[in-house]
């Protein structure tokens, strides 16, 4: 059912997961082949955007080199409609009973949320071991992560949500976190105005973070 090894290699691959959000279909591929070449080749599209989709499927066509996943999915139909888009992966700010049902039915990977004791066991009980964090700095931080690996020995996360350049060696600093999910490696403004060089900056200066 679950791929979680898969998903597990993706995660274990890079330090930051960038999270795009995409206004314009056509920056997508160029956007990943930019986070690729400064070694993120894996990026999570969010379905926050009408063009989520296409350019979920332009990056999956044209970006060989690109690992792309599926953001904000919040139900079985974005499940679908992801999968059908050519993600490899799919991301959820939290879980449901039939986003897990979903999951169980598809080859498909699925990265699923949960910030309390009570999400963590139950998603612990479909038999997930890594899980996202989101809002991280919002919902705890660093703190409150690194206080859930002592009664969660064996679950890791990918805190997302107000992490940045100065916070991000903290989370990756603790045994529990595999990897971290950010923005901040494609601006909105470099993305409008096309500035990959500066992108694939970020990203090799993000590429270089540390997992402890
Ligand atoms: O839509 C989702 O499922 C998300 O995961 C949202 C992302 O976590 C944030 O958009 C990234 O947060 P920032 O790095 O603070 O910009």
């Amino acid at each position: 059912m679950i791929s979680s090894h898969r998903l597990r290699t993706v995660l274990e691959a890079q330090p930051v997961i960038p999270v795009l959000r995409i206004e314009r279909a056509e920056d997508a591929a160029p956007l990943a082949r930019a986070l690729a070449k400064g070694g993120l080749p894996a990026v999570e599209i969010t379905l926050r955007t009408p063009q989520a989709l296409e350019a979920i499927r332009r990056v999956a066509a044209e970006v060989p080199e690109a690992v792309v996943g599926a953001g904000t999915i919040l139900n079985p139909k974005h499940f679908a409609e992801a999968v059908a888009a050519g993600a490899t992966y799919i991301v959820s700010p939290g879980q449901t009973p039939a986003l897990f049902d979903a999951a169980a039915d598809s080859d498909v990977p699925l990265l699923p949320g949960a910030t309390t004791a009570t999400e963590i066991m139950l998603a612990a009980e479909r038999g997930y071991d890594i899980l996202k964090f989101f809002p991280a700095e919002q919902a705890g931080g660093a703190a409150f992560l690194k206080s859930l690996a002592s009664p969660f020995q064996g679950i890791r996360f990918c805190p997302t949500g107000g992490i940045t350049p100065s916070n991000a060696a903290t989370y990756l600093g603790l045994p529990n976190v595999v990897c971290v999910g950010g923005s901040w490696v494609a601006p909105d403004a470099l993305v409008a105005s096309g500035a990959w060089d500066q992108i694939t900056a970020l990203a090799t200066e993000a590429a270089k973070l540390k997992t402890a």
